[in-house]
């Protein structure tokens, strides 16, 4: 079988060749606004499938993945921070708290379609306006849910967390493999 990975995230990608799991790239088009549910892990499952069904199976040997990566902190759901002042308020209410980071994932192929969510708890420690301007100041949060990367320098922020590391870089990678045995493709 064929893996395609239907993602534009270079650290999907990565989390790929990390495992050795071969893949090529199709990119997805499509307007992630008209997913408009509330419920933060139904979101990440409902763009994920936005995501893999706009890509076409080419092969009855292809299998699409497809991901969508939140945070989500009390009633607010927090996706990639447009602008500088959008980046401090999502970094200012999770400073001294914990959030929720929620990936879905689909895997599709010919004959089967599997959707899945994974969550991770993340503790920020209590930071200051200094820290946090500084790093809106930088690139790093604008192409992030929540406008942090846990693997960058967005990682000085974080107190503790509880579940995969990974699903908050964006696909967790070990439930991944797992669900891909079920259709036959094996790391090497
Ligand atoms: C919280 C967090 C998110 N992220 C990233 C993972 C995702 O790539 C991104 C959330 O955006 P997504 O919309 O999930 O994905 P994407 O636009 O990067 O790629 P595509 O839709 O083409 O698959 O945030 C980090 O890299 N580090 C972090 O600590």
């Amino acid at each position: 079988m064929n893996l395609i990975l239907a993602s534009s995230s270079p650290r999907r990608q990565e989390l790929l060749r990390q495992v050795h799991i071969p893949f090529t790239i199709r990119k997805p088009e499509v307007d992630e606004s008209q997913i408009t549910v509330t419920d933060p892990a139904e979101k990440v499952k409902q763009l994920a499938m936005l995501k893999g069904r706009d890509v076409p199976i080419q092969d009855k040997d292809e299998v699409i993945l497809s991901a969508d990566t939140v945070v989500s902190l009390q009633q607010n759901i927090f996706e990639k921070p447009t602008a500088k002042q959008a980046a401090f308020k999502m970094i200012e209410a999770m400073s001294g708290h914990k959030h929720e980071v929620y990936t879905g994932v689909m895997l599709r192929s010919s004959d089967q379609e599997i959707v899945f969510v994974e969550s991770t708890t993340v503790e920020f420690w209590p930071l200051t306006e200094e820290e946090i301007i500084s790093y809106v100041e930088t690139d790093e949060p604008y192409d992030k849910a929540g406008g942090y990367g846990i693997q960058s320098v967005g990682a000085m922020f974080v107190k503790g967390i509880i579940g995969d590391y990974y699903n908050v870089v964006g696909l967790p990678i070990s439930r991944v493999v797992r669900e891909l045995s079920k259709f036959e493709i094996f790391p090497r």
